[in-house]
C-alpha cells in the first residue's frame, strides 16, 4: 500500500463531526473573549475609562496610573476566564502573527506565589525577537526590538487548545531607534495622516466632521485539503502549493462548485471557526463555496481598518487551528493548484467620518455628491500616480502565479468606475457640472431608480479589475490570500492622504484668489479626471486586448515580483512616504530587502522540493513500474507474442524519454541554484531565481505530469488533484 492510498483511505473514512453550538445567542457570544469597551466600562473607574476612551479615539498617550489600572483590570478579567499567560501579540514582517507568552504567575521576594501583570508590562515589552526579518534595521547589538500596546485594538483571549488561555495584547513592533519592524506601526501612522488630510478636505463640505477613518472589509479565499492527503504531498507541506499534478478531467469548467451547497464536513468546520471568531469579536458574516473545487471564502462585515487587519490576521490563525480539529489543512497560498482558480484577499476600502458619513457613497443631494466626487477622484488620482507602488504592495512569489491567471486580476493596475459613473464624470468635464433634470436624482443618473431595492454595489461590478468601485467603496482585488492586508492598505492610505493634501492646497490657493468653492472644486476634479483617465478601464481585464491597450496607454504590466518591488525604493515613493511620515527611506529599503529575500527563499524551497520529489518520489517509482513493464514485455516476447509486446515497449520508451529529461533538468536546476546562491547582490540573486531557476519549474512539471498519465494509478506516489480537490 502506498502512502498515498493509505492517506486516501483515511481521508475517505472521515465522518463530519457533530457540533454542539454554544448555548448563548450570537449577539451574547459576540466579543465575549475580548476586553471590550463594555468590559472596560464595568471594570475601570470612571476617570480611567474616560482617559482610555480618549486615548483610543484621539491617539493621546496613556499615563502610568491609567496603565496600571487597565492592566489590573485586564489581569483579573483574563484570569477569571481561565487565562494563565499574557503576551504582546504583533505582526512582524514574516507575514504571520507572533506571540511570546509570559505567565501571570510570579514569586515574591519571600517565595510566595502571586499573579502579576503591571501597567509597564502592558504598555511595553522587550521580547528580543531578534530572528524576525528587519532588513538590516537591527544589525547592531544595540538594536533591540520592542513591542508596544495598541489600545485601539481590544485585547483578547486565545484558547491554547490543550487547556489554558492566553491574554493577547495587540501591539506594534519597533526597534530601539523607533523604526518600524512590523505592519501595524506604519499602518497606524498612515491612519493619522489620512485622518488629517481627509478631515481637512471634508470640512469644505461638512464643518462638523472632526475625524475620518478608513474602513475595511476583507474577503478571504482559501482551499481546504484533508490533513492525511496534505501529508501525502510534501510540496504542500513545504511550499504551500503543489509543484506537480496533472489537471483532473473535471476542474472548475462546469462552475458547479461556485456557490454550490456546502458539504456537511466543510460546513462543520466553517461553523466551528465562525463561533470562535465571533467570541473574539470578529464579525464574520458570509461563507460560500468559491470557483475552484475545494475552494471557499469567508468574509466579515467591514470594520475600522486597524481592527479589520488585526481580525484578518487572527482569523487566519484561528482557521488553521480549528482546521486541525477537523482534520483539514487550510491553504492560504495564492495558487495552490495549477490550472484552476487561485485565492485572493479582496480588500473593500472606504472612508468614514465620525458623523457617520461614508465619503465614497453617492447620495441624492447634489451638494453631497460633489463631496462624493471629490473623494472618489482623489482616490483615482492617487492610484493613477502611484500605480506601480500599489502593484509592489501585493507582490510575492505566491501572487506571481495567481495574477492574470484563471479569474484573478492581471498585473496591470487599472481602476473600474462603472459605465454610469464614468459617463457622469465625462459630463462633469465637458459641462462643468452634472445636470440633474427635474425629478432626477443621483440614483436615477446611475440608472437604478426602477430597482431601488437592489444594493448599489450589486448593480455594476467588474471582477476582472484589480481596483474597482463597487457603489460605496473601492475593492482592491489583487491582494494575495496569504498576505497581511496592511501592506497594500498602508500604501493606499498614504497615497490618498498625500493626494488629499495636494487637493486641499490647491483649493486654498483658489479660494484665496477669490474663486467660488464649487467652481474651484469642479475645476480641480475636471483636471484630475483628464490626468488620470488612462488608468480607467471598464472592459475585460482578463483579455489579451487589454494587455495590448494598456501597453499603448503606457500603463505598466510588471509580472515579475523582483521588478514590481522596485517601486518601494524609487525617489517618488521615498518622497511621499517621508513627507507623510509613514516610513523613512531606510525603513522602505529594509522592507524592499525583506520582500526580495522572502521571494528568493520561497523559490529556493520550491526548487528543492521539485528536485526531491522528481528524483526521490517520481523517478524512483516510475523506474520500478518500468521494470514491471519490461518483465511483461519479456514474457510476451518469450511467448513469441511480438506484436503484443510492442505497445508495452513503446510505453517503456516513453517513460524513459521523460526520465532522461527530468534527470537532466533537475541537475541543471540544481546547478543554476548554486550559481544563484553564490550571488552577493540581492536583486541580481532574486532576478536569477525568478528567471533562471524558476524557468525550470514548469518544464520539469510538464514531464512529471506526463508520467502521471503513464504510470499505473496504484503506484503513483503523490495524492492526485482529483483526490485532494473533490474529497469533502
Ligand atoms: N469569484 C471570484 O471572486 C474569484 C476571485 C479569484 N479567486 C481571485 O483570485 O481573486
Amino acid at each position: 500500500m502506498t502512502f498515498r492510498s493509505k492517506a486516501f483511505e483515511i481521508a475517505q473514512g472521515r465522518i463530519s463531526p457533530v457540533l454542539t453550538p454554544p448555548a448563548e445567542k450570537v449577539a451574547d457570544l459576540y466579543g465575549s473573549n475580548t476586553f471590550s469597551d463594555d468590559v472596560m466600562r464595568t471594570l475601570l473607574s470612571a476617570e480611567a475609562y474616560t482617559k482610555i476612551s480618549n486615548a483610543i479615539r484621539s491617539g493621546s498617550t496613556i499615563d502610568r496610573e491609567v496603565a496600571d489600572e487597565v492592566s489590573a483590570a485586564m489581569k483579573s478579567w483574563a484570569i477569571s476566564k481561565g487565562a494563565t499567560h499574557y503576551t504582546h501579540w504583533f505582526q512582524p514582517l514574516t507575514g504571520t502573527t507572533a506571540e511570546k507568552h509570559d505567565s501571570f504567575f510570579d514569586l515574591t521576594i519571600d517565595g510566595k506565589a502571586v499573579e502579576k501583570f503591571k501597567g509597564s508590562a502592558l504598555v511595553q515589552q522587550e521580547p528580543d525577537a531578534s530572528s524576525f526579518p528587519s532588513g538590516g534595521l537591527r544589525a547592531t547589538f544595540e538594536a533591540r526590538g520592542y513591542t508596544g500596546w495598541d489600545p485601539s485594538s481590544p485585547a483578547f483571549l486565545m484558547d491554547n487548545g490543550a487547556g489554558g488561555k492566553t491574554l493577547c495584547i495587540p501591539s506594534v513592533f519597533i526597534s530601539y531607534t523607533g523604526e518600524a519592524l512590523d505592519y501595524k506601526a506604519p499602518l497606524l501612522r498612515s491612519l493619522v495622516m489620512l485622518d488629517k488630510a481627509a478631515t481637512a478636505v471634508c470640512q469644505f463640505f461638512n464643518r462638523d466632521v472632526d475625524k475620518v477613518t478608513p474602513t475595511l472589509g476583507i474577503e478571504q479565499e482559501y482551499f481546504l485539503v484533508d490533513k492525511a492527503l496534505y501529508y501525502a504531498r510534501p510540496d504542500l507541506l513545504m511550499a504551500g502549493r503543489t509543484v506537480f499534478g496533472h489537471s483532473p478531467a473535471r476542474g472548475q469548467q462546469l462552475d458547479d462548485h461556485y456557490f454550490g451547497s456546502i458539504s456537511p464536513r466543510v460546513n462543520a468546520f466553517m461553523v466551528d471557526f465562525e463561533f470562535e471568531a465571533l467570541k473574539l469579536g470578529i464579525p464574520v458574516r458570509t461563507r460560500h463555496n468559491e470557483v475552484a473545487p475545494g475552494q471557499f471564502e469567508c468574509a466579515p462585515t467591514f470594520e475600522e481598518i486597524n481592527l479589520a487587519i488585526d481580525h484578518n490576521a487572527l482569523l487566519m490563525d484561528l482557521m488553521q487551528k480549528v482546521g486541525d480539529k477537523h482534520n483539514f489543512q487550510v491553504l492560504f497560498h495564492e495558487k495552490p493548484f495549477a490550472g484552476i482558480n487561485g485565492s485572493g484577499k479582496h480588500n473593500n476600502w472606504s472612508l468614514s467620518t465620525d458623523t457617520g458619513i461614508n465619503l465614497l457613497a453617492p447620495t441624492s443631494k447634489p451638494k453631497e455628491n460633489l463631496r462624493f466626487l471629490t473623494f472618489l477622484m482623489n482616490v483615482v488620482k492617487a492610484v493613477h500616480d502611484h500605480a506601480d507602488l500599489l502593484r509592489a504592495s501585493i507582490s510575492s512569489a505566491g501572487n506571481e502565479h495567481r495574477l492574470g491567471a484563471n479569474e484573478a486580476p492581471p498585473s496591470i493596475v487599472s481602476v473600474f468606475l462603472g459605465k454610469d459613473l464614468t459617463a457622469m464624470l465625462e459630463e462633469l468635464v465637458s459641462k462643468g457640472e452634472i445636470t440633474l433634470e427635474k425629478g432626477e436624482n443621483f440614483y436615477y443618473k446611475l440608472g437604478i431608480t426602477r430597482i431601488p431595492h437592489l444594493q448599489r454595489d450589486n448593480t455594476d461590478r467588474n471582477r476582472t479589475s484589480p481596483f474597482c468601485f463597487t457603489g460605496n467603496k473601492f475593492e482592491y482585488r489583487a491582494v494575495g490570500s496569504s498576505q497581511n492586508s496592511a501592506s497594500p492598505m498602508i500604501v493606499l492610505n498614504t497615497i490618498v492622504a498625500a493626494q488629499l493634501m495636494e487637493f486641499k492646497k490647491e483649493m486654498d490657493e483658489r479660494l484665496a484668489a477669490g474663486e467660488e468653492k464649487k467652481v474651484a472644486t469642479v475645476e480641480i476634479l475636471k483636471r484630475y479626471f483628464t490626468e488620470s483617465k488612462n488608468i480607467l478601464f471598464e472592459g475585460n481585464g482578463y483579455s489579451e486586448e487589454w494587455i495590448e491597450m494598456a501597453k499603448k496607454r503606457g500603463l505598466s504590466n510588471i509580472s515579475a515580483t523582483y521588478e514590481a518591488l522596485h517601486a518601494y525604493i524609487t525617489d517618488k515613493t521615498v518622497h511621499v512616504f517621508e513627507r507623510m511620515g509613514i516610513l523613512s527611506s531606510r525603513e522602505l529599503h529594509a522592507r524592499y530587502e525583506i520582500e526580495l529575500e522572502n521571494y528568493i527563499k520561497k523559490l529556493q524551497i520550491e526548487s528543492r522540493v521539485i528536485g526531491d520529489l522528481a528524483l526521490n518520489h517520481i523517478v524512483s517509482t516510475v523506474v520500478k513500474y518500468q521494470f514491471k513493464l519490461a518483465q511483461t514485455a519479456r514474457s510476451l516476447t518469450d511467448l513469441e507474442m511480438l506484436e503484443e509486446a510492442e505497445p508495452i515497449k513503446e510505453i517503456i520508451k516513453d517513460i524513459s524519454s521523460h526520465i532522461v529529461i527530468i534527470k537532466r533538468l533537475v541537475h541543471e536546476m540544481t546547478e543554476s541554484r548554486k550559481t544563484a546562491n553564490s550571488m552577493e547582490d540581492l536583486l541580481e540573486k532574486a532576478k536569477f531565481y525568478g528567471s533562471e531557476v524558476k524557468g525550470y519549474f514548469e518544464n520539469i512539471r510538464y514531464h512529471v505530469d506526463k508520467l502521471e498519465l503513464l504510470i499505473d494509478d496504484e503506484d503513483w506516489p503523490l495524492a492526485k488533484y482529483r483526490e485532494m480537490l473533490f474529497l469533502e
